[in-house]
């Protein structure tokens, strides 16, 4: 599984205009201090706040680390940072595959040699500034926190689609400024650049040149209490990592997206300009794996022009695409907001665990199906009898 795949799909006919606490039990290595019952929580722990790891020599991103950790048992919460560090490294390496383990380490090498020679052009866009950063209604919405504060500033013009004015235009300029200054750079050091994701020819992951920190903080601090209020059902207020890139459409660029859902929990789309025209989102409704092709009921089909500055926040799993730019250059800021338990489950591609997790959250399988695979499953879950699964 890719980490920033996007899930490609037939556009549906239809749609009009074309288109419990489970543990893992993990033995105390030998001469290391034991931490009592080192099982982890299936659950995170949504009230602990992760230590940050971006200084770690290891070969996985930091943000599995952070996720993970708030799945650590309670007895190893306030150990010391290299304990969490080593037990967390030796579950990682039990489930992550060979192959994981490679692209993993090539793109923070990758990262690496961008971080120690890109000059950035405005340092000003590497740290949150609010007032700089947005329109005034949308800081007060903020500030004010509270679910009607967010409706005053937001449409929903279909359901589950919220769209609202967002990004200051002397912020977007300075942006489009700052890929146009990268790719520049990439092309005059004739570096191989990293696409966003499977869809895209064209555009930039903006973490992958130093804006991953600034971005963070934009979902935790000012998207994670929007999606609290409007997308619970999918861990709206515990949205812990993220994808950030641009896509960039018009003549010599990427034309279109085809139909897909996103590799996220909840999606942040906002158009930095510049003139454009065509370009429209299509959406087309929410589903699960196993429905992602299925067919579009009328009420679900809507589509969105893109105004410069304003933002346009979905499920990640809303089915949608783009049109064709038909003419001009636009640019979009993609947010792809995730949350630990997908993290979890990108530490292995082991179907039956993801199951496993999914019987634990109440979503698909039977206690016969749970049981079977939990046998697999040993020793990363204790596995409770029966009795107890069926009352989960
Ligand atoms: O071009 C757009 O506005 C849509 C981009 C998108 O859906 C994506 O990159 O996942
Ligand atoms: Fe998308």
């Amino acid at each position: 599984m890719s980490l920033d795949g996007a899930v490609e799909m037939r556009e549906d006919p239809p749609a009009g205009n074309g288109n419990g606490n489970g543990a893992v039990t993990v033995a105390p290595p030998t001469g290391r201090p034991s931490y009592g019952n080192r099982r982890l929580r299936l659950n995170p722990n949504t009230e602990h706040k992760p230590e940050r790891y971006d200084d770690l020599e290891a070969e996985l991103d930091p943000s599995i680390f952070r996720s993970l950790e708030r799945h650590l048992p309670p007895s190893m919460l306030e150990a010391p940072r290299d304990s969490k560090v080593q037990f967390m490294k030796e579950i990682i390496a039990r489930y992550l595959s060979d192959g994981e383990r490679t692209r993993v380490q090539r793109h923070k090498e990758y990262r690496q040699k961008i971080m120690s020679a890109y000059q950035p052009l405005h340092k000003e866009l590497y740290n949150v500034h609010p007032t700089t950063f947005f329109v005034p209604s949308f800081v007060k919405a903020i500030n004010e926190n509270t679910e009607e504060s967010f409706r005053n500033i937001m449409s929903e013009p279909s359901p589950k689609v919220y769209t609202f004015a967002m990004l200051q235009p002397t912020f977007c300029e300075l942006l489009l400024d700052e890929v146009e200054n990268f790719e520049r750079w990439v092309d005059a050091v004739k570096f191989k650049i990293m696409r966003p994701n499977t869809m895209n020819k064209y555009g930039a992951v903006l973490d992958d040149f130093g804006l991953e920190a600034m971005l963070n903080k934009l979902m935790e601090e000012f998207i994670c209490p929007i999606s609290k209020v409007f997308f619970p059902e999918v861990g709206g207020s515990t949205l812990d990592s993220h994808h950030g890139f641009v896509v960039e459409y018009g003549k010599d660029k990427d034309v279109e997206l085809g139909f897909h859902v996103d590799d996220s929990e909840v999606t942040l789309n906002i158009c930095l300009g510049k003139q454009f025209s065509g370009g429209e989102l299509f959406f087309r409704g929410v589903r699960c794996d196993k429905h992602v092709n299925s067919e579009t009921q009328p009420e679900e089909i809507f589509d969105y022009s893109h105004v410069p500055g304003q933002a346009v926040l979905h499920r990640g799993r809303h089915r949608h695409g783009a049109r064709a730019t038909t003419s001009g250059h636009r640019i979009n800021l993609l947010l792809w907001c995730r949350r630990s338990k997908s993290m979890l489950q990108q530490l292995t591609d082991d179907k039956e665990l993801l199951c496993c997790r999914m019987y634990f959250f109440s979503m698909a399988v039977c206690s016969e199906c749970f049981l079977k695979l939990a046998g697999n499953l040993f020793p990363l879950f204790s596995i409770p009898d029966k009795a107890s699964i069926i009352t989960l």
